[in-house]
């Protein structure tokens, strides 16, 4: 049997280095614009050489300063698997996801609530690997009830729009409450080696995006993530 591994859930699990994410993000809430005069594609290109299991883009335009087109240019222009992030309600939008050459979406459950079910069918259904976000209790009994092949700790209060810093001590406590036959991500505020350490312990895959971005030499600092022990 192959495995295909433009499906974030199967390169995860057949990874032999440290199963990182990296988040191709331009702006934060928090720190403003952090592309700095630098081109996507160019930090998709030191994502790929670092060895990232996988890429997320924010297509979200009013916090994040997303943009769907740059989206769907990163995902015809890699082999490996592309996450949406952004506040998707709507079939469309998942649709939408999976006809740009997506791998993931991301199913908020916070914002969906008891559809959150319903819209992991539909994303599934047209090929998407589905990461339901959580972020306490109340939502991992949602993500549960669920058919999602990953789910992502979100160690930020999304509602906070990242004027928290997150934690990752999060992801160790609320671990144990997520299925075993389920992917784990610890997503959000991990900015050193004995962060990624922490959410490795707990998690199968971590999601990084501030602390890649604002790195002086990305390549390596990308590079020691992923090899880092
Ligand atoms: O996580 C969400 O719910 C979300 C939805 C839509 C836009 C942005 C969202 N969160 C922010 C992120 O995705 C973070 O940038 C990502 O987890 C990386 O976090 P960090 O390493 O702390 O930048």
């Amino acid at each position: 049997m192959t495995i295909n591994f433009k499906k974030q859930a199967n390169a995860i699990k057949n990874f032999d280095k440290n199963p990182i994410i990296a988040e191709i993000k331009v702006h934060s809430p928090k720190y403003g614009d952090l592309l700095k005069g630098r081109s996507e594609m160019d930090i998709l290109r030191i994502y790929e050489e670092a060895g990232a299991v996988g890429i997320s883009y924010i297509t979200d335009k009013q916090h994040f300063n997303g943009n769907f087109d740059m989206f769907k240019k990163i995902c015809e222009n890699t082999e490996l698997p592309v996450l949406r992030k952004d506040f998707l309600t709507t079939k469309d939008e998942i649709e939408k996801t999976a006809s740009a050459g997506a791998s993931t979406v991301l199913i908020i459950a916070r914002l969906l609530k008891e559809n959150t079910a319903e819209f992991v069918d539909f994303a599934l259904e047209c090929g998407l690997d589905t990461l339901v976000e959580v972020h306490n209790t109340e939502e991992i009994e949602i993500a549960k009830s669920t058919n999602t092949t990953m789910i992502g700790i979100n160690n930020r209060d999304i509602s906070k729009l990242e004027l928290d810093d997150g934690t990752v001590s999060l992801t160790e406590n609320l671990a144990d409450l997520i299925p075993k036959d389920r992917i784990l991500v610890s997503e959000s505020g991990i900015a050193n080696l004995t962060d990624l350490k922490t959410a490795l312990k707990y998690a199968d895959a971590a999601l990084i995006g501030t602390s890649f971005m604002t790195a002086e030499n990305q390549n390596e600092f990308v590079k020691s993530f992923v090899e880092g022990k």
